[in-house]
């Protein structure tokens, strides 16, 4: 069982509130002023990730007060129902065991008496064997051809974590072509099997229930274009695996249960990265390199679950996170990666944290009196910074920011990661400082301005600063590196909806959209004018109905 605590209640709840206004007429900059050892107090190190977190607008106390409201929320035995196994999905009626899908420490993870690990390393052997017989080509099409595309049929979290892993660890790639579609816009497949040849080319239906309706769609659209190129109905068990929990719906389809790499209700959609949905990683990178992002994101487990929350860094990050969420009144966080390879990184934790928490009833069914789940954002620097910093620097709203960058480039290439980096570190120097009218005033006058002008100019050039930031540096985006971030995210996530007292394991506010979908498509499959909705909704099916 979670506990159920309405963190506003706690004692250190209260006294957050009054430290609070202490702390929001202070500025950054005189809190560095008054304490030398600001950066080795408030920064963590793990393996090859520094998490510098001196840049947020905290003191000793915050960081107390937040830990002590930690402790009040039983955050710690909340850690121990997640990693043992217990029904912490209470909605959904299931556990919530994606760190078994990394447990290379193999010690049994029980789930209704039964160890879940063999499972989890049958499967594994699975994606081992067929990962290697597709990258080495003695696997081959129905004409005798070895494989050279892949196209992952999938979304939401069947489609986002493959993608940005696999953009992430481009450089360690091999020589198979990746494709990704997710829409059910058709121009997703359409474009997508332009120049495919169906004789090399492999589908991956990536579906946790196999019942979405995009990817059924794109799955059936794929199935279609292989037979009219030219493959048999006896061929599409060399064309077609399955990533999936539904082997009914697999069989169903017409793929063979053999080529089906199962996992189970256990594992969220969007934290099923680690699991069969996986596979398009492992072909991409081969499966020695998976191994090593699940070693990873095992490592950071294992933190998560034994360090002191003082050097805790998803519980930090979480902490300081829930500071500006529910007393700073932030209303969203930016993800911003200073490397390229990460591009796809925010969009993936847009999933991975909005659905997740994106909740306004708590674990009793009741209305939330507080701000939950924050808006999640952002672009790879530099790019940004010629785009949305504007406002982030200048802006009416606090958007506190995750800035991530790692020491060493895959791509040395002159002094491109020198300049990429110096904008890293200038950017969070200029969000703390800002720049003050005094500094203003006199780079107008080295710059000869006229009084008249300097007093005119002067309030747009100033920076007011005390902009809060994390900054989070890694020696190298490897596999083992990256599993240990993406597994630092998703525990942060977790953290924040133990103290919001929400359930961070289900997603019904997907389910409506759906639904009406569901009900509207037949409406239009005639021209008959349509009168069933609100005149908004009826408008627009008629217009389009019209047009079409
Ligand atoms: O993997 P699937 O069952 O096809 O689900 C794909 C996606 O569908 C839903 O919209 C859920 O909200 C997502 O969490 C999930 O990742």
């Amino acid at each position: 069982m979670l506990p159920n605590i309405d963190f506003t209640t706690t004692q250190s709840y209260k006294y957050l509130a009054d430290h609070y206004i202490d702390i929001v007429s202070q500025s950054l900059k005189s809190l560095f002023d008054a304490d030398n050892e600001r950066f080795d107090k408030f920064s963590i190190r793990f393996e090859e990730i520094l998490l510098d977190y001196s840049k947020n607008r905290i003191t000793d106390e915050t960081i107390a007060l937040l830990i002590q409201l930690a402790k009040e929320c039983r955050l710690n035995d909340a850690i121990k129902a997640m990693f043992s196994g217990e029904v912490i999905n209470a909605t959904e009626g299931r556990p919530v065991l994606h760190v078994a899908l990394r447990n290379q420490s193999n010690t049994p993870i029980l789930v209704d008496g039964k160890d879940v690990m063999p499972d989890v390393n049958r499967v594994l052997n699975q994606m081992k064997d067929f990962s290697e017989a597709i990258i080495s080509g003695s696997w081959k099409g129905y004409t005798g051809k070895a494989i050279t595309d892949v196209v992952n049929i999938g979304i939401g979290g069947s489609d986002l974590g493959p993608v940005m892993v696999t953009e992430a660890l481009k450089h360690y790639k091999n020589h198979l072509n990746m494709h990704f579609v997710s829409n059910v816009d058709a121009t997703h497949i359409v474009e997508t099997l332009k120049g495919l040849n169906a004789e090399t080319t492999l589908f991956l239906i990536a579906s946790k229930t196999f019942t979405t309706q995009e990817t059924m769609a794109n799955a059936h659209s794929a199935r279609d274009w292989f037979i009219k190129s030219g493959g048999k109905d006896q061929d599409v068990a060399k064309h077609f695996a399955a990533l999936s929990t539904n082997t009914e719906g697999v069989s169903k389809f017409g793929i063979d249960t053999k080529n089906m790499f199962e996992f189970w209700d256990w594992v969220g959609g969007r934290y099923s990265l680690w699991s069969a949905i996986g596979l398009s990683i492992a072909l991409s990178v081969g499966f020695d390199n998976f191994t090593e992002l699940l070693g990873g994101a095992h490592a950071m487990d294992n933190h998560f679950k034994s360090a002191e929350l003082n050097e805790n860094l998803p519980a930090i990050l979480a902490l300081v996170g829930i500071w500006y969420n529910n007393f700073f009144d932030a209303e969203t966080n930016a993800i911003l990666p200073y490397d390229q390879y990460m591009h796809r990184f925010a969009a993936y934790f847009q999933q991975g944290d909005m659905e997740s928490n994106g909740k306004h009833v708590d674990r009793n069914g009741k209305h939330v009196e507080y701000s939950t789940g924050p808006i999640i954002w952002g672009e790879p620097g530099t790019n940004g910074q010629h785009a949305f910093y504007q406002l982030i620097h200048q802006g009416t709203k606090l958007i506190p920011c995750d800035f991530i960058a790692p020491a060493q480039s895959h791509n040395p290439l002159g002094e491109h990661h020198a300049m990429l980096l110096s904008n890293f570190f200038a950017q969070t120097e200029a969000l703390m400082n800002g720049k003050t009218h005094e500094e203003v005033v006199a780079e107008l006058q080295k710059a000869g301005k006229s009084p008249a002008e300097i007093e005119k100019l002067a309030p747009f050039k100033e920076f007011e600063g005390n902009r809060p930031t994390n900054s989070i540096l890694v020696k190298m985006i490897t596999p083992r590196t990256l599993g240990s971030l993406i597994a630092m995210y998703e525990h942060k996530i977790f953290v924040q909806g133990i103290i919001w007292n929400i359930y961070s394991f289900d997603q019904w506010g997907v389910e409506l959209g759906k639904q009406l979908a569901g009900k509207i498509l037949p409406e239009l499959k005639n021209n008959d004018e349509i009168t069933s909705h609100d005149s908004s909704t009826n408008g627009l099916i008629n217009q389009y109905k019209a047009w079409r």
